[in-house]
């Protein structure tokens, strides 16, 4: 469910016409509902509470890191999930207190590793022994006694795409499931860490509940052989990973994510810390392009938009699909044809759709791509020396610029030649 409607035949960001944004910001633009982001972290939170468990939800900010949306989420109770100094330093700008912030990664380096043990966060999740190393003697130096969790990878297939499923053996992430144990027990001999949890994540936009609870289970099975050994655990960290509905997929509810959880893990006193990153902010943004030429191949007719791929790369980067609509409704009846859109980006993959049936449209029309929260801005780049995209954040009949779009005066302040050059 999100806030993005028509009324009177013009799409709708709550109160606010979205052809009012676009006259105001210029195109494209991402726009950001916060009514959706509330009702997403509400039922998210509830969902967790009816289950009866002692749940600590940490936005996962890779999937959305503008500060006015981490803000919107912390003040309803989030914490983090933060995977770079970048990401930690966002979400304390956002007000998320340190003490709900876990920092994720497989490559944290000495620095990153330094200030989070200075801003004294609430655990850092170790994804290799090298990495556990380098952090006792990061904290150790500091006189502080870190709490970790080792992620752990349970070689177990999440069943989504495979450029984002993180829980098999042969993927980056977290540490071998056979040799979990051994590496707690390693641990415990270190100084500067104190291992009080167990991470797991398999991977982003699961369908389906059953590779969640196969993962819980091993979860499981790894807190008993742990606390036989005298190890005190105390959180379970069980990641992210619910899908959302872009075309007609049904994942499972906060609901029964939550229930299957409090099956699985429920009775064993720890509390538990989720790393939700597109089920609280997929459906709650979307991107707003405008068209820029209709252009009529032999073959078929593209609709060429002033966004492109380096502004949403999911459709280029892994087929995603993200529903298109006109901003304006067309007349009752309109047939539809089939269309190919396009971004003016150099590359046959800047192609966000083909062959989708669309109203009749014409240059300067507005488009709107759907349930683009999640992973669209936080994913930009400057790809074609183009400027990153604004943001923007309605809350019912205003709105606000949540991030500017840089001048091209700015984008090339960054960047100096050489004296041999000059
Ligand atoms: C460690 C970790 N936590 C949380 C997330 C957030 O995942 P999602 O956006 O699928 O909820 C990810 C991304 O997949 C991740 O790698
Ligand atoms: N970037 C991916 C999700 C990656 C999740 C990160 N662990 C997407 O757009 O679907």
């Amino acid at each position: 469910m999100n806030h993005f409607d028509y009324v009177n035949g013009t799409l709708h960001a709550e109160g606010v016409p979205v052809t009012d944004i676009a006259a105001r910001v210029g195109t494209p633009f991402y726009c950001y509902s916060t009514a959706t982001l509330v009702r997403h972290y509400t039922v998210f939170a509830e969902a967790l509470a009816k289950a009866g468990l002692d749940a600590t939800v940490c936005f996962a900010l890779k999937a959305n890191s503008n500060v006015a949306v981490v803000r919107t989420l912390a003040d309803l109770g989030a914490g983090a999930d933060v995977v770079s100094e970048g990401e930690l330093r966002q979400a304390l700008k956002a007000g998320v207190p340190a003490d709900r912030i876990v920092f994720s990664g497989v490559g944290k380096t000495r620095r990153e590793l330094e200030f989070a043990v200075a801003k004294g966060i609430m655990q850092i999740n170790v994804e290799s022994e090298p990495e556990l190393e380098l952090l006792s003697q990061v904290a150790a130096e500091r006189g502080v006694k870190m709490p970790i969790a080792l992620r752990v990878n349970p070689d177990v297939d999440a069943g989504t795409h495979a450029k984002i499923t993180t829980g098999k053996k042969e993927n980056k992430f977290g540490i071998e499931w056979t040799r979990a144990h051994e590496v707690y027990r390693k641990a415990r001999a270190l100084p500067g860490v104190e291992p009080v949890a167990i991470a797991c994540h398999i991977g982003s936009q699961l369908t389906e509940i059953e590779p969640f609870s196969a993962a819980f289970r091993r979860v499981r099975d790894l807190v008993a052989m742990l606390r036989a050994d005298g190890f005190d655990i105390r959180h379970l960290d069980l990641g992210g990973g619910l899908g959302v509905p872009y075309d007609g997929e049904t994942p499972p509810s906060p609901d029964v994510y939550a229930q299957a959880i409090k099956a699985e893990l429920g009775d064993l006193g720890c509390r538990v810390v989720l790393e939700p990153g597109r089920v609280l902010v997929g459906n709650a943004g979307i991107l707003v392009s405008r068209v820029v030429y209709m252009k009529e191949g032999s073959t078929r007719t593209f609709a060429i938009v002033d966004a492109a791929m380096n502004d949403l790369v999911r459709p280029a980067m892994y087929e995603a699909f993200h529903g298109i609509d006109p901003v304006t409704q067309p007349a009752a009846g309109a047939p539809r044809q089939p269309v190919d859109v396009v971004g003016p980006v150099c590359e046959t993959g800047d192609t966000f759709a083909k062959q989708c049936p669309l109203p009749p449209l014409a240059a300067g029309d507005l488009v709107v791509f759907r349930t683009a929260g999640a992973y669209g801005a936080a994913m930009s780049s400057t790809y074609n020396s183009r400027p990153l995209v604004p943001e923007v954040l309605v809350d019912g009949d205003r709105f606000a610029v949540v991030r500017a779009r840089p001048s091209f005066e700015e984008m090339a302040a960054l960047e100096s030649l050489p004296d041999w050059l000059e």
